[in-house]
């Protein structure tokens, strides 16, 4: 189950990031190829604009051309008249036929001449109406009258054919060089050739250039209907054509009044200021582009998704052998394979990995084993230890036992764990127990003694508890280590014991030998029959030591206790004071002669010669001898034996005294 959903989720890794590989490789080679078109639309908008800006600047000077050229025969045919015909209306006439066919200037609609006071002196066409029309006011007529060489009109209504015309007009004047008429041309602008040629240079199938003055009103436009009419009286004037009625020349993209977007290019002519302009609809001109997008768009997409595929596919197969490295790594998780089935990988990063994953757990299972050994060795030094040793939680819980306790008390480790301390002492114990515990769970450690009974016999146990105390202070639990302290307690009392007697010469000491006659004083008052004590002392042991010294000396005492136990009844007590002093408690005394009878046998005991290391040791006891009364206590009687012996003293030594109450 868990198996299959790790694959399942793997698996799904391998998905998203082949996925994520292929809308990267998609989503890149789309913008990178949509970019490079933008790049490139806008080089080939600037190429086209300044195509279009290119061609009408020619166009342009070619009007220019056209308009210096009407401008300047104008001017040459004005000069060309001779001055006295300038004001004689009557020949004038057939002079200028003349010229005009000698100039070949019958593009003009007409030649008429204005005196200095405006009015039509001449018309070279016979137009009804004629002599009633007066030049001044016309801005053309007013210039040449004021002496401009050449002038050109804004575009005017013909009064006299009705058509919209422009006039160029050049002054005549008499010999003194004082205007006295103007000789005017007028061209019909819809008719005249230049208009018409430049029409042949409009952009494309759709687009075309239009004219107007610097003020504004159109002069020649496809759209016959916006002729002479101001450029705003139609809705909707770009942009552009706004910009260049304030001096603007170059091109630019603007949106028409169709709502379509168009190349606009304007260019101010040179000799009258008008504006020339071309309109290239953008249709039009970017059609090869939009064509190109859309090969591209489509060249593009299809080349995306197939390098998305592609990256798809071979990230895909990329992340294979990481699949199988990670099932393999699975497979050894649960027990199923062994671990060398990675160290035998390919040969590159994944193959690296493998090799590192099997270098780690064969780590891992070095030390697993490294560890399971020393635990083993631990488990076995502790279960074959006669101690107690565990480890209890907080909640005074078994979390791990030793041999012993199953030794000790029936319990196995196993069952051991988990087992709350009170169950296996009993509450009794416990309860006892627990103020030591909590002691050590207090971060303390803590030594007491405990009477339990193991395996149904009563037993003295010492209980160490050290705390588990972790870094942050924290006492985990309580390592505890218990002895049977039942024989330690033994050997103390027999320590004890030993201590009753005198390790020279292994007979009673003081301590033992007090006891001793308080016990004997107490039978002696109960039974009512008196007890003897006789107090003993070498004579002149100072001597022996000083002459064979301290060891001898020693040989002496023991010999001298011996002879003394030997002498007396096994009931009889005797017992080494200190130095050469001794006491003997003679119990159930028959009376004065009896007790006198065994201090002189004692006497005669110690005049054998001692066998030492040194030889024969001559030596002699000195024995008082003291009888208890009713109600004597020990002290009292001891020192009657005293006084009894200081009294065989000074008798002269090697004999007894008997005190005498
Ligand atoms: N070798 C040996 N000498 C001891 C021991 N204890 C005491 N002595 C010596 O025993 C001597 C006892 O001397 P005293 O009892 O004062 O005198 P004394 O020489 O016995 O003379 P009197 O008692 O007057 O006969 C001292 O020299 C102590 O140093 C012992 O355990 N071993």
């Amino acid at each position: 189950m868990v198996i299959s959903r790790s694959r399942l989720s793997s698996a799904n890794l391998k998905l998203r990031l082949a996925c994520v590989a292929a809308v990267l490789v998609f989503a890149t080679t789309l913008l990178v190829t949509l970019s490079t078109l933008s790049v490139a639309e806008r080089g080939m908008k600037a190429v086209i604009g300044d195509q279009q800006y290119t061609m009408l600047s020619g166009a342009a000077s070619f009007m220019d051309d056209r308009i210096g050229a009407r401008m300047a025969q104008v001017e040459a045919l004005g000069a060309g008249i001779p001055l006295e015909l300038r004001t004689d209306w009557a020949r004038l006439p057939a002079f200028l036929k003349g010229q005009v066919r000698l100039w070949g200037a019958e593009e003009y609609l007409n030649l008429v001449v204005f005196d200095a006071e405006g009015e039509l002196k001449l018309s070279l066409r016979e137009l009804p109406g004629a002599q009633l029309i007066n030049a001044r006011g016309y801005d053309h007529f007013e210039a040449a009258l004021a002496g401009k060489g050449r002038t050109i009109s804004r575009p005017i209504r013909s009064r006299l054919t009705g058509h919209h015309i422009v006039v160029f007009s050049t002054p005549l004047k008499d010999a003194a060089g004082k205007v006295v008429a103007v000789l005017s041309g007028s061209v019909d602008l819809r008719r005249s050739g230049f208009l018409r040629q430049i029409g042949a240079l409009k952009p494309g199938r759709t687009g075309y250039l239009f004219l107007m003055t610097d003020e504004g009103v159109v002069i020649d436009h496809p759209d016959e209907s916006r002729l002479f009419q101001h450029v705003s009286s139609f809705p909707g004037m770009n942009q552009g054509t706004e910009q260049a009625l304030a001096g603007f020349e170059g091109w630019l993209e603007a949106r028409s009044e169709d709502g379509s977007e168009s190349i606009y290019a304007y260019k101010h002519l040179r000799s009258t200021g008008w504006i020339l302009a071309a309109r290239y609809p953008q249709a039009e001109a970017f059609a090869p582009m939009i064509t190109m997008r859309h090969n591209a768009f489509f060249g593009a997409g299809g080349l995306a998704l197939a390098s998305g595929l592609l990256a798809w596919v071979l990230v895909f197969r990329l992340l294979a052998p990481l699949q199988a490295l990670r099932d393999n790594v699975a497979a050894i998780r649960h027990d199923r394979a062994e671990i060398d089935v990675l160290r035998d990988g390919r040969k590159d990063e994944i193959g690296e990995l493998g090799r590192a994953f099997h270098a780690l757990m064969a780590e891992r299972e070095r030390a697993e084993s490294g560890r399971a050994a020393s635990e083993k060795r631990l488990r076995m030094i502790t279960d074959n230890l006669p101690v107690l040793i565990s480890y209890m939680d907080r909640e005074h819980r078994f979390q791990f036992g030793n041999a012993t306790y199953e030794k000790w008390f029936g319990v196995a480790p196993a069952q051991l764990e988990g087992m709350p301390i009170s169950q296996l002492l009993g509450d009794g114990i416990a309860a006892e127990v627990f103020p030591h515990l909590e002691q050590a769970f207090a971060g303390h450690g803590v030594t007491h003694e405990i009477r339990i009974p193991v395996r149904g016999e009563p037993r003295i146990l010492q209980a160490t508890y050290i705390p588990d105390v972790q870094p942050d202070g924290f006492v985990a639990g309580v390592y505890s280590l218990v002895h049977d302290m039942t024989h330690v307690k033994e050997v103390e009392e027999q320590l004890l014991q030993l201590a009753r007697i005198d390790t020279l010469t292994g007979i009673a000491n003081r301590r033992m030998f007090g006891e001793a006659l308080h016990h004997a004083l107490d039978r002696s008052q109960r039974s009512g029959r008196p007890l003897a004590l006789a107090y003993l002392d070498i004579d002149h042991f100072k001597r022996i030591n000083d002459t064979h010294g301290h060891g001898v000396g020693d040989e002496v005492l023991k010999e001298f206790a011996r002879r003394l136990t030997v002498g007396v009844r096994a009931t009889d007590t005797p017992a080494r004071l200190s130095g050469d002093e001794f006491v003997v408690i003679l119990e159930e005394i028959g009376g004065r002669p009896e007790a006198e009878r065994i201090a002189a046998k004692i006497v005669e005991a110690m005049r054998a010669p001692f066998r030492t290391s040194a030889g024969l040791v001559q030596a002699s006891t000195s024995v008082g001898v003291a009888l208890s009364t009713p109600r004597q206590d020990q002290e009292q009687l001891l020192a009657a034996a005293d006084t009894a012996l200081y009294a065989a003293k000074g008798k002269g030594r090697d004999g007894y005294a008997v005190f005498e109450g």
